[in-house]
């Protein structure tokens, strides 16, 4: 481990190491010689045959030549505070050594705060310099990485992010995820595993996936960018409730997860969306998002998609092509990938795509307990735990009457008004059931209580009724999306019992 230099302005930078890959592979074996494995993931292989090591090594070299989006250059931001506080050392350890060896040189940056990172790259980073930026933490780090650079690319293109309609201008520069959170859930879903080696290897070949970001306003003010779960109602309660528990750890989800699944709240609101074209599929279908998808690589050009915006929503005009559903739900969830994570290794919506220019709007009405149980555990997508235990659950996520599912470019959510009721009419309004009483104390309307938050990429939302838009492959990351072979082990039952949330798997 070489060590790094403080630079004046917080930055540190690390000089790649010679490329150790050479002598290495000089070493290398006729194929009669067995190769050995020495350290984590390295094998050395030995010829007594220099004229064939020579010619390997030329092969070799010609190889990763081809390879000529190989990033030469990277900002590394790392939170030395997410997950377990393992940021630096994960970094140190498994990802430094691999870059300088393939003699990428990296500017090294350990926030010292929250937005730290999002500030530094709004104003600050001089990001023409770099191929890409790696972010070594969680959700909520990588989240930080997203709003800070395409801010910039916005900014530096004159584009004004508040407009709802704004065309936002693709950021040029790559994002690395080294998972290093609690939860991690953008690198599982992009790459199919939460391991900082394979995430370091797909940053040092240059792997490049688009993906999609859903830009967030309230009338015309700018409020986040998303690339998983907006989620009001049930998922924006149980985020809201476990920010109260942060003290608790990751156990707070859980906790509050039960909590907000007993209260069994539902709320009150109109959604207006408008539904892709028919070709771009269905959350229903059997087809996954997978490295390479053919539904993704046929993303139109940007003029394309204006044009096929325009005139869609032209004829959405003209044929109603705008729906308005209102209603009493107790979750409304847009699905921008399909948030798969260790715990539902398929995700609240198994087909959605990464690339597609789309986000999966899945409507829960109001309904049962039971029922939001059964619609909630056939997330966990775990066949033989179902098969188990309960039959009945062995059906798809979506197939329950009071779930109804949307593929959408755009869509509008518009809570209850903010009236003022008297107490008689608190009965009839969206209202808080379980543990609480209905009929309180209180003789006004009470804002909280009858509307939920949105939960955005595990952010709460000042706002409730807000306007979503589907950016197409507004960003790319080093990755390249699940593996086929990474989902047959994803749903061997064996894997799925061994998959906790918090564990970092290796491929040492
Ligand atoms: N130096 C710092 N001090 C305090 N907070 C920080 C610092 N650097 C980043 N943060 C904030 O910490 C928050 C959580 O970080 P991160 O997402 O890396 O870990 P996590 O919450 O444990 O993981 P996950 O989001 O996957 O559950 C982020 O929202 C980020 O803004």
């Amino acid at each position: 481990m070489t060590k790094t230099t403080k630079r004046p302005e917080g930055v540190r930078r690390k000089q790649s190491r010679p490329p150790s890959c050479i002598p290495m592979l000089s070493q290398f074996p006729t194929s009669e010689e067995q190769g050995s494995t020495s350290g984590a993931g390295e094998v050395i292989f030995h010829s007594a045959n220099q004229a064939l090591s020579e010619q390997w090594i030329k092969v070799i070299n010609e190889q990763l030549a081809l390879l000529t989006n190989r990033p030469k250059s990277l900002l590394v931001y790392i939170n030395p505070y997410g997950g377990k506080r393992r940021g630096k050392r994960i970094y140190e350890q498994k990802v430094a050594p691999l870059f300088g060896r393939a003699c990428i040189s990296t500017d090294v940056i350990v926030t010292e705060r929250a937005n730290h990172a999002r500030d530094h790259l709004k104003t600050e980073a001089n990001i023409d310099k770099y191929d890409g930026v790696v972010c070594v933490g969680g959700d909520g780090m990588f989240s930080e990485i997203l709003h800070g650079l395409i801010s910039r690319t916005q900014t530096d293109n004159g584009v004004d992010p508040n407009q709802p309609d704004a065309e936002l201008v693709p950021c040029s520069v790559h994002i690395g995820i080294i998972p290093a959170g609690s939860t991690d859930c953008i690198c599982f879903a992009t790459v199919g595993t939460n391991d900082p080696v394979t995430s370091a290897l797909h940053i040092i070949v240059g792997d490049s996936q688009p993906m999609d970001v859903c830009s967030v306003h309230h009338n015309d003010s700018f409020l986040r960018y998303s690339v998983s779960l907006l989620g009001y109602g049930f998922y924006g309660d149980v985020l809201t409730d476990s920010e109260r528990k942060r003290w608790m750890g990751p156990a707070r989800y859980d906790l509050s997860g039960v909590k907000t699944f007993l209260s069994h709240n539902y709320y009150e609101g109109s959604i207006s969306f408008l539904p892709a074209e028919n070709n771009m599929g269905d959350p229903r279908d059997k087809l996954q998002c997978r490295s390479g998808c053919s539904v993704c690589q046929h993303k139109p050009s940007s003029k394309d998609t204006q044009w096929e915006m325009s005139e869609e929503k032209e004829k959405s005009d003209r044929v109603g092509g705008w729906r308005t559903i209102r209603g009493k739900f107790i979750a409304i969830n847009a699905a921008s990938m399909s948030c798969a994570c260790p715990r539902s290794p398929k995700g609240l919506s198994p087909s959605a795509h990464l690339a597609d220019g789309t986000t999966d709007l899945i409507l829960v009405r109001k309904c049962s307990r039971l029922d939001f149980l059964t619609h909630l555990l056939r997330h966990t997508n775990k066949d033989q735990f179902e098969i188990k235990l309960f039959k009945c659950f062995r059906r798809e996520a979506f197939d329950h009457s009071f779930v109804e599912v949307h593929r959408v470019r755009k869509f509008n959510f518009q809570p209850q008004q903010n009236e003022m009721h008297s107490l008689e009419d608190l009965t009839e309004t969206p209202k808080k059931t379980g543990f609480r009483p209905i009929c309180s104390a209180q003789t006004n309307y009470n804002y909280h209580d009858s509307h939920s938050s949105w939960n955005c990429d595990g952010e709460i939302l000042p706002h409730t009724a807000i306007r979503v838009s589907v950016q197409p492959q507004l960003i790319r990351l080093f990755a390249r999306g699940i593996e086929e072979q990474q989902q047959c082990l994803l749903e061997d039952p064996c894997t799925l019992w061994a998959l906790e949330p918090n564990t970092h798997y290796s491929v040492d």
